[in-house]
């Protein structure tokens, strides 16, 4: 589905060239949940904005269900850290939103965005409300609805729930497993988060620190839904963070 072929993106600034990026390879199945995790600048941003099409490469190339990337794509949807909610209008106006940006009647979707609200936890007496009466956390549950309101096949995610308490983020962990799960998209998360990582990722991607590489590819072999409370897999969710852990300890000792 995601296919990133030897890509590498340098910036060329006032302070001379920087190499963000070295050679690039990534697949990411149908329906695959990958996570790309790596230190501070280390190019996370920079890997999903090529892979969105934001951005181009220096070289190499993205293809997405066997087309290359040139520019942003109708069914890729994009979450940052920031909902940016329009603050005029409702939750469910802004989940909407891109429908009427594509000129699609609203009517025949707000259906489908009440239920998309709901599967994430903002039932009937939300809707009408506006971004500033909400939390952050639930900013960002309705960002996560106003991406989802066009079925994308992929969704990219850079650093969603970072600016969010370490329970909301892990409540929001809970309502993304879900939605994967019902949704089936194919999920690019960059985060720096190893916790993150394991609890929501069939595969996490580490970046070495600039120029991002990729270092090593970890398989977490955990039914779903997982959680950092009891969870029967405990030992092993324990087992991926430690070596995750040790991998990112490693890359900041030695620079590889
Ligand atoms: N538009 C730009 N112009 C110049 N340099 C840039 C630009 N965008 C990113 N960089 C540089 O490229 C490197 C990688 O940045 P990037 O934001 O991709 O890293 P990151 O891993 O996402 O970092 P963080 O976790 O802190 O968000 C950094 O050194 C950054 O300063």
């Amino acid at each position: 589905m995601i296919r990133v072929r030897g890509v590498s993106k340098s910036f060329n600034g006032r302070r001379g060239t920087v190499e963000a990026l070295r050679g690039i390879e990534l697949d990411v199945g149908d329906g695959e949940f990958v996570a790309v995790l790596g230190r501070s600048g280390c190019g996370k941003s920079t890997l999903l904005r090529v892979i969105a099409g934001l951005l181009p490469a220096s070289s190499g190339e993205v293809r997405i269900a066997d087309e290359p990337v040139r520019e942003p794509r109708r069914d890729v949807a994009i979450l940052f850290q920031c909902p940016a909610l329009l603050p005029w209008r409702s939750v469910l106006d802004n989940v909407l939103l891109p429908i009427q940006v594509h000129g699609r009647p609203r009517s025949e979707h707000r259906e489908a965005a009440g239920q998309l609200l709901s599967t994430v936890g903002l039932d009937t007496p939300f809707h009408k409300r506006l971004p500033h009466e909400l939390s952050g956390g639930m900013q960002q549950r309705v960002a996560l609805c106003r991406s989802l309101i066009q079925r994308p096949r992929v969704m990219l995610m850079d650093e969603p729930f970072s600016a969010l308490d370490a329970l909301t983020r892990e409540e929001l962990c809970e309502v993304l497993q879900r939605v994967h799960m019902e949704y089936a998209a194919t999920v690019v998360l960059v985060t720096h988060s190893i916790e993150e990582a394991v609890l929501l990722a069939d595969r996490v991607v580490v970046l070495s620190p600039r120029p991002g590489q990729v270092r090593t590819v970890l398989d977490v072999p955990v039914p779903r839904p997982r959680s950092l409370g009891h969870d029967a897999h405990a030992a092993e969710l324990a087992r991926c963070r430690a070596e995750l852990h040790d991998l990112l300890l490693a890359s900041h000792m030695t620079g590889v």
